[in-house]
């Protein structure tokens, strides 16, 4: 859904955008700030990388957009910003004002799974797939392959959960006073209580930055700053500790930085004070990033059926297992620069039936989630569009399978592709 633009502001030589848009996943409309800095606004047709920054408790899109200090930095390594809200707003379910930690203000960015709040607090999906959809189609001057991803607090959390739960979507990623370790705080088994359920255990662990830290593969740069005067820390509501110690103990520790910051509180004056370092973190990966150049997929070459498929066998449509169907294999692999979401792969569809419906006959497009996905998805993660069926009767099955390394350190994420005919 297209944005509207409420108020352009001049900041730091680029513009702030105050937008609104209907979003599907959360139900209602959503506000954000966009900052594009001046390397946006030329005609030069030149992209800029987008950090995405994810408030705490409380906030809206407008507290890190005002005191944050993001836009002097963002505008002298040209890259734009986006300050997404932090929950739906106006769903009227009951109670949801009530607190300041849990509802309105407090979305925590994951899916909820228990009513009433499944019917719209999908802050996970809003800011993985839905805005970022939405603001790649609307601004063309923003780079897709290029998302870093920083957040305070619960922002903190969520930058933190949604990177290691997406190995290569962002390529960088930072936190200021992270809910680090949420399942053993008073916030974070508040919010999963009525956001996923009691019992949902396991469900709390994969949102949980200090057990996702254990699944990661590869080197992992995270810069982590915190206040040593910060109540919450001192309460046991942020636990970076257990972050290192858990990241620590699975090998993955040698790039995260930690840095205790003397006497710091949890507001935006300690944010303000480290922002510059944040940005220049983000800069780092961002602007060293090289998407791989896309190729045109070879010619179409037999594998006679029943020999061993030169990829992943379990990512075969169901149709290529049935008898005396051969297979026809169409190597190598498809490049795509980042783990595709739900939309994303429906354009990896649009490309696939463009490219090999002409040859006749129907399409039936499969698309099995990746590996690290797999791994890493909840059971909720809307993972799979239903099958794309295209053409008269049917003599042919495409499966799209897409696998991801973690390119933002230079494995190459790729889909392959097969035909059977
Ligand atoms: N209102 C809460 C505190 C909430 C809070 O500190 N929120 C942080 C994020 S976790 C924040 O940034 N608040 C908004 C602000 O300082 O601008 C309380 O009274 O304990």
């Amino acid at each position: 859904m297209a944005f509207t633009t409420k108020a352009t502001i001049a900041s730091f030589g680029g513009k702030l955008l105050k937008l609104s848009h209907q979003a599907k996943s959360t139900n209602c409309e959503m506000g954000l700030n966009l900052y594009l800095p001046p390397q946006a606004a030329s005609d030069s047709g030149k992209k800029v990388p987008v950090l995405f920054y994810l408030a705490g408790l409380t906030c809206t899109g407008d507290n890190g957009a005002e005191k944050g200090f993001f836009q002097h930095g963002a505008s002298q390594k040209g890259m734009a910003i986006v300050y997404p809200d932090t929950s739906p707003r106006g769903l009227n379910i009951e109670g949801e004002d009530e607190a300041y930690d849990f509802g309105s203000g407090a979305g925590f960015y994951v899916n909820a799974t228990k009513e009433p709040y499944s019917k719209g607090y999908n802050m996970y999906t809003y800011i993985t797939e839905e805005l970022p959809n939405a603001l790649f189609s609307s601004f063309k001057q923003l780079d897709s392959s290029r998302m870093g991803i920083t957040g305070h607090s619960m922002g903190g959390h969520g930058a933190l959960t949604l990177f290691l739960k997406n190995p290569g979507m962002y390529k960088s990623v930072s936190a200021f006073a992270p809910i680090a370790n949420p399942i053993n705080c008073p916030w974070g088994q508040k919010a999963f209580k009525g956001y996923f359920g009691e019992d949902q255990q396991q469900k709390w662990k994969e949102h949980d930055a200090s057990e996702l830290v254990k699944q990661w593969k590869g080197p992992l740069d995270i810069l982590i700053d915190v206040g040593t005067g910060d109540n919450f820390y001192k309460q046991g509501q942020l636990l970076p500790e257990n972050f290192m110690k858990a990241a620590k103990e699975s090998g993955n520790d040698k790039d995260i930085k930690l840095r205790m910051q003397p006497d710091y509180d949890h507001s935006y004056y300690f944010i303000s004070s480290f922002a510059e370092d944040h940005i220049a973190h983000a800069a780092k990966h961002l602007l060293a990033y090289v998407p791989s150049p896309p190729q045109t997929p070879p010619a179409v070459s037999t594998v006679p059926r029943g020999e061993a498929l030169p990829w992943q066998p379990a990512f075969r449509g169901p149709m290529g297992d049935e008898p005396g169907i051969p297979t026809k294999i169409l190597p190598p692999p498809l490049p795509i620069a980042r783990p595709l979401s739900v939309q994303s792969r429906q354009s990896a569809v649009a490309a696939l039936l463009n490219t090999f419906a002409p040859r006749g006959g129907p399409v039936v497009v499969r698309l099995p989630i990746s590996p690290p996905h797999d791994r890493l998805a909840t059971p909720t993660t809307p993972c799979l569009p239903p099958v794309v069926d295209r053409g008269p009767p049917s003599v042919a099955t495409y499966a799209a399978c897409c696998t991801a390394g973690n390119d933002q350190f230079g494995a190459e994420a790729a889909g392959r592709l097969c035909a059977d005919v």
